[in-house]
């Protein structure tokens, strides 16, 4: 949409390496009216053309395709449209109704009117490229897509246009997001290396208390019981995140949870706790008068 910044490079930087000397890297550059719903960022949404320009060209870009609303839309709002179906009602769908078909709608008339053979989205916008992966393969679009994962300041906040918002104390209230990712990511990776450590040893406790006369043996069944008593798999990530977040909507000025979901990426419904396979943690909240979205992905290893 514009208001360009590291994390849109990333993506032409890619782009550039796919298409490479022979092929051409085209952007697209617009704030789309239909996305947006009653009461959004429409009119504040920063448009810097100009920036972005160079900012696409030093990047790789051969093109930007900047058109206007009455371009995009010469009829006024358009009567037929993509419907994201249910995937486009969870999370962001449920948070913005009709988003993702006004997003839908204009990622196909942008592919419609650029015609690229690869087209690369972030990751950061998990949902959004899920639901572009989806409607490229029930609608055949001819289009390979491409999800480039998250770009993130060094302090963890994940890049995006609607960072310039922030005054420096929300900005400080934001990193919440990011923090309560890595909180969930770190308890995840603490529970696989426990669940590990507990397959190493016998289940049957008079084995494990046998084996425990051993130094490294009883590292293993302590393991093996830690694993057991902590709240495993998805509840424990979902309530490692939980408590960054809880404290976050405590500080000033306040964090205000939207949602924290951890979901399967085929569908973004709530994974189980017997889950396994790739997941992503997702988060939205509001700070101050402006809304952000993160999450990142996780993979739960097969039930011990
Ligand atoms: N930090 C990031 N890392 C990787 N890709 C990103 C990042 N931020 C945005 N993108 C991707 O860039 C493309 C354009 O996104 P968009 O213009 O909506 O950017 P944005 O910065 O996420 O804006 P906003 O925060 O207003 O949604 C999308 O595919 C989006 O997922
Ligand atoms: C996919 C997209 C180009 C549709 O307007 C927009 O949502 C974006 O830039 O993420
Ligand atoms: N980056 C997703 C587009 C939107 O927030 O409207």
């Amino acid at each position: 949409m514009g208001a360009l910044h590291e994390g849109h490079a990333t993506l032409v930087r890619a782009a550039r390496e796919i298409a490479g000397d022979r092929g051409e890297v085209v952007v697209t550059v617009f704030v789309n009216p239909l996305q947006f719903g009653a009461g959004e960022d429409l009119d504040r949404y920063p448009r810097t053309l100009d920036a972005d320009l160079k900012i696409a060209e030093l990047a790789g870009a051969d093109v930007v395709f900047a058109p206007s609303a009455d371009e995009v839309y010469p009829g006024g709002e358009p009567q037929v449209r993509v419907s994201a179906g249910p995937m486009g009602e969870r999370l962001e769908g449920s948070s913005r109704p009709g988003h993702f078909d006004g997003m839908l709608t204009v990622v196909a008339k942008l592919l419609h009117l650029t015609r690229p053979d690869v087209a690369l989205y972030g990751q950061k916008d998990a949902q959004q490229l899920a639901l572009i992966r989806r409607m490229v393969r029930d609608l055949n679009f001819g289009v390979e897509i491409v999800g480039v994962p998250t770009v993130r300041e060094e302090d963890g906040l994940a890049l995006s246009s609607r960072n310039r918002y922030l005054s420096a104390e929300e900005r400080r209230t934001a990193l919440a997001l990011s923090g309560a990712l890595f909180a969930g990511r770190d308890r995840h990776a603490a529970q696989e290396a426990l669940r590990a450590r507990a397959r190493e040893v016998p289940a049957t406790r008079a084995r494990a208390e046998a084996l425990s006369a051993i130094g490294e043996s009883r590292a293993a069944a302590d393991a093996h019981a830690v694993a057991k008593a902590v709240p495993g798999g998805p509840a424990g990530v979902r309530a490692a995140a939980r408590l960054v977040l809880d404290e976050a909507a405590r500080t000033k000025p306040p964090l205000l949870l939207d949602y924290l979901a951890l979901v399967d990426p085929s569908d973004f419904t709530e994974v189980g706790d017997d889950f396994t396979g790739e997941a992503v943690l997702a988060v939205a909240a509001r700070v101050g008068t402006t809304r952000l979205i993160d999450n990142i992905p996780l993979t739960f290893g097969a039930a011990s």
